[in-house]
């Protein structure tokens, strides 16, 4: 029946369950979980979750670590959750707003042994969510009845493992002349995923030859350094100078990939900017709320270059992880253009700590 909906489909839909506090089932074999996540638990679900049987808190090791919990399962941690935890207990441990005003919140016991595939996936659908990297799970026995009495998303862990860790084919939807400050001759390419995620942008500024390294820039969204001006990093002055650079030039790309945040998102950034305002820098910061130091995928911006017809680029970048997945997948960089503007006071510690951690280029 054409009307069944796919896997990919069904994994959007789960984003959104998510997202609004409704429950998935997750499943492995004769293995099943009911999951949530914990950022967008409310009362009345989380009463009729705790009933279900032992409740397991998934977290990543990197937040575990903050909680001194043991992580047993390399990037996954498996909190067992007390009979008598609530509510704010549960935010409390995926949230990091509080730790230092309640830094002792252990001591917690972890799973170890069994399978930990249903967990990692809860924790990697929250992050595409762009939630908080925390879920709860109960076993469930019959899930298939479950799901049809309740009216729940079901995912395979077979099926959906491999989705969350590829890139969803992009397709270019609407493109049309934009004429900008930096050039008149702009044109605005709009690529949609297969996946029901952000869409992504380029920016063509000229004619570039097809077949001669392009002046290219894959920016990453920020809101708040793009379109507010925020001094606290180096985004709008790099957007501008990109788009002017190619304007003088009389030709460029630029892609305009909606990640927020290094792909955490604007919630998530804006905990992480709380977090700097008590002292930690931009890497412990992600780390304390359970990511990666960058939760990027490049390979987006590969994909929209290749399908441009472009195979070759002169990159305005001072990050070297972006020239390495640009030539690992199939875009050649013949030239890394530095792009150091926009420092100012509030930011030199922020660059000083993108140079040292992150091995960009001074
Ligand atoms: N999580 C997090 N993201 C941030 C922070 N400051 C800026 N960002 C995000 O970082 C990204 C910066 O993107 P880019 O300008 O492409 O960054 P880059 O990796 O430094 O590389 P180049 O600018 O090419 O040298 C944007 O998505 C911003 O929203 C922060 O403190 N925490
Ligand atoms: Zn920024």
């Amino acid at each position: 029946m054409t009307f069944l909906p796919t896997t990919v489909e069904m994994l959007a839909r789960a984003r959104v369950d998510l997202r609004m506090g409704v429950p998935v089932i997750l499943t492995d074999g004769a293995d099943a979980a009911l999951a949530m996540a914990v950022e967008t638990l409310r009362p009345d679900r989380w009463n009729d979750f705790k009933v279900q049987g032992a409740i397991t808190l998934a977290l990543t090791s990197r937040r575990a670590e903050t909680l001194k919990a043991r992580a047993y399962d390399g990037d996954v941690a498996r909190i067992q959750v007390p009979a008598s935890a609530d509510l704010v207990w549960l935010q409390a441990l995926a949230d990091p707003a509080d730790d230092l005003n309640t830094p002792m919140k252990g001591p917690f016991t972890s799973d170890r042994g069994g399978s930990t595939k249903l967990h990692r996936l809860a924790i990697a659908l929250s992050k595409s969510a762009r939630l908080l990297p925390a879920a709860v799970l109960v076993s469930v026995e019959r899930p298939a009845e479950m799901a049809q009495t309740f009216g729940l998303t079901v995912l395979p862990h077979a099926a959906t493992e491999p989705l969350l860790q590829d890139t969803s084919p992009l397709h270019a939807v609407a493109a049309a002349r934009l004429p900008m400050d930096a050039s008149e001759a702009g044109r605005l390419h709009v690529f949609r995923p297969e996946d029901g995620n952000e869409e992504h942008y380029a920016i063509e500024i000229g004619r570039p030859a097809r077949d001669k390294p392009v002046l290219a820039r894959l920016h990453s969204a920020c809101f708040t350094g793009d379109v507010l001006g925020s001094l606290k990093c180096d985004c709008g002055p790099q957007l501008r100078g990109a788009l002017a650079q190619m304007g003088s030039e009389g030709a460029g790309v630029l892609l305009y990939l909606n990640q927020e945040g290094r792909g955490i998102g604007l919630a998530n950034k804006m905990r992480a900017y709380s977090l700097q305002d008590q002292g930690f820098d931009t890497v412990q910061a992600n780390h304390r709320l359970g990511f990666e130091d960058d939760e990027r995928d490049f390979r987006l911006g590969s994909s929209i270059l290749r399908q441009m017809g472009f195979g070759q680029v002169r990159l305005l970048t001072n990050n070297p992880n972006k020239i390495a997945m640009m030539e690992k997948t199939g875009v050649q960089v013949t030239e890394r253009v530095p792009l150091q503007v926009g420092e100012n006071a509030y930011n030199q510690h922020y660059l000083a700590t993108k140079a040292a951690k992150s091995g960009h280029f001074l």
